[in-house]
């Protein structure tokens, strides 16, 4: 977990010695389980941790979260449980249809000793009344339609994480204004000029 150690002493991420070590046991289970649970593609423990654990942490730089996080679409709980990993005082929800995926991440939440998870095995569109601080999803839905979806999940003064091209940024906050929110931070991830991978974190207003 080196890379890792060093990607958030880079980005003033937070990253201590317990959850490097839980961040070694989750990604010993994605490839433990990957293939019986159909979980990430064929990939090796390196391409894991460049491809998927770093691109997570990516996401908690344009926001970092202080209160409850929402995470859409998780899969095998990317980044959901990474950040759970790494704000581990924060309460999280994780939301998967698919019913392999979401024994995957009681099996994680178990083996870690991870508590305040909560794993929603439905559709975003069954879930309601909550609000969180961050509302966050990767590989989920278009950018434009993930920012709709996400909205109504905000709390004042929260944001919405929505991982795009840096060439779709004047579409996105156009698109977030008309829904009462504003960029308040971006990081970079991977790729380059116009192909660069962007994290942008759109807030919501503290009052209503
Ligand atoms: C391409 S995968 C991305 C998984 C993970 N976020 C990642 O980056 O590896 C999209 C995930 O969204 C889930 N999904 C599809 N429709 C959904 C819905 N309506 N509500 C919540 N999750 C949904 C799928 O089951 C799938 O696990």
């Amino acid at each position: 977990m080196n890379d890792v150690e060093r990607f958030c002493a880079a980005r003033g991420l937070p990253a201590d010695a317990r959850s490097l070590e839980r961040l070694e046991q989750y990604v010993g289970l994605l490839l433990q389980f990957n293939e019986a649970m159909n979980l990430i593609g064929p990939m090796n423990r390196q391409e894991v941790i460049d491809e998927l654990i770093l691109d997570s942490l990516v996401a908690a730089e344009a926001r970092q979260p202080a209160g409850p996080i929402l995470d859409v679409g998780t899969g095998a709980g990317l980044p959901g449980m990474v950040l759970k990993i790494v704000y581990s005082d924060l309460p999280i929800t994780l939301v998967e249809p698919r019913r392999k995926r979401a024994t995957f991440l009681k099996i994680v939440t178990h083996r870690l000793g991870l508590s305040d998870v909560s794993i929603r095995n439905e559709r975003i569109e069954e879930v309601e009344g909550d609000v969180f601080d961050v509302v966050i999803s990767k590989a989920f839905q278009p950018p434009l339609q993930w920012l709709e979806t996400a909205r109504p999940f905000v709390a004042p003064g929260g944001a919405v994480v929505c991982m795009a091209r840096e060439r779709d940024r004047p579409e996105l906050s156009d698109r977030a204004a008309t829904l009462g929110l504003r960029l308040a931070g971006t990081a970079a991830g991977a790729g380059e000029g116009d192909e660069l991978r962007v994290s942008f974190a759109f807030e919501a207003p503290r009052q209503a």
